[in-house]
């Protein structure tokens, strides 16, 4: 099977790499080769690939910046997703798309469902709800995998940017009241692979019971503040961590002040999924 993977030196997409071996042979072009934002090389390329299975991990994920250019936001992760989406239908290719907890507001005060209402509070959910929209809506075999939170020990993430500026300025000013579930980019390849496993064995009857938007982030919940002090432990950093209000962290992106996922879907199908802290450790081991 011709696996085409796209955004394969992001966090997600590097693991995927590794994590899809065995699936079949693998296509991961580089921006340079296939640019998400030239809507008709896109399509030109999947079309001269022929992938039985596109795995998108390619966003556009700076979440301040996508508010001053919500184009290029949009260019990225709506309308490349709807390219990938239609060329998957002509191939009859299956697709794995991601998205994100921001896609809702932060108002539930539980864990969030893939029933309830996405109303993404920025320019950046906006943008991915947009995409899951064009892919669901193209009737495409298809798994979109809501994950959270993303952080590894490589790229642009929350815990490298904390051991950063815990070097560079001794403490640390991170809010405590917003809510989510941090997610070690291992954890939502391998779980992916494993599904795609499952998909492999069983073909289109098992796309048939299971296409759709499941919720893939590390079991437990805390916030931004909480995760800080938790990389300052498991880093044995000895770094004070102030708790700060939302309004005192100046930003020109609103964010849910709640985004914890209930994968209790997912869960039922790929089985428990690992503690946000277990996850930690090990990917700072
Ligand atoms: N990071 C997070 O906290 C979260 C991420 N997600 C979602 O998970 C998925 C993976 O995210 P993550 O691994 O963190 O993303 P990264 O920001 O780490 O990587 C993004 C990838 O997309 C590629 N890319 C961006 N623009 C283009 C373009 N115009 N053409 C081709 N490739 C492009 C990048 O390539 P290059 O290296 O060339 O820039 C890179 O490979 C995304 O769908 C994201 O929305 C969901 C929740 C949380
Ligand atoms: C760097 C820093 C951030 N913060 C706040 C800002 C923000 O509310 C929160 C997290 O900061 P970040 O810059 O990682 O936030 P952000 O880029 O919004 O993170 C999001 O990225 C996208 C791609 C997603 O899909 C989300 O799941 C989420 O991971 O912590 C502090 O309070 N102090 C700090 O020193
Ligand atoms: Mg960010």
């Amino acid at each position: 099977m011709n696996i085409l993977l796209l955004g394969a030196s992001g966090q997600v997409g590097y693991e995927l790499q590794r994590s899809l071996q065995g699936l079949g042979d693998i296509a991961a072009p580089t921006r340079e080769q296939l640019d998400l934002t030239d809507l008709d090389r896109l399509a030109d390329g999947v079309r001269a690939l022929k992938p039985a299975l596109i795995v998108n991990a390619a966003a556009y994920t700076a979440v301040e910046q996508a508010e001053s250019e919500p184009g290029l936001a949009f260019r990225i992760n709506a309308e490349a997703p709807a390219v990938l989406a239609r060329e998957a239908r002509a191939l009859g290719a299956a697709m794995v798309h991601y998205s994100t907890d921001y896609v809702f507001d932060g108002g539930k005060n539980a864990p969030y469902t893939e029933d309830d209402l996405a109303a993404p509070l920025n320019v950046y959910g906006r943008s991915k709800l947009a995409g899951e929209n064009a892919v669901t809506e193209s009737g495409i075999s298809h798994l979109i995998l809501r994950t959270s939170w993303v952080y590894g020990m490589r790229g642009n993430n929350f815990l490298l940017a904390m051991l950063k500026r815990a070097r560079e300025q001794g403490e640390l000013r991170v809010v405590a009241d917003q809510f989510g579930a941090p997610t070690w980019c291992r954890t939502v390849a391998e779980i992916s692979a494993h599904l795609l496993a499952d998909a492999n064995v069983a073909g289109n009857e098992w796309w048939r019971c299971h296409s759709g938007i499941y919720h893939l982030a590390c079991a437990g919940q805390t916030s931004w503040h909480g995760f800080a002090e938790a990389i300052m432990a498991a880093a044995h950093i000895d770094c004070r961590v102030v708790p700060i209000a939302t309004s005192e962290y100046p930003s020109r992106a609103q964010r849910p002040p709640n985004s914890v996922l209930d994968c209790r879907k997912l869960a039922n199908i790929s089985g428990e999924l690992p503690n946000w802290q277990d996850a930690l450790q090990l990917c700072m081991s």
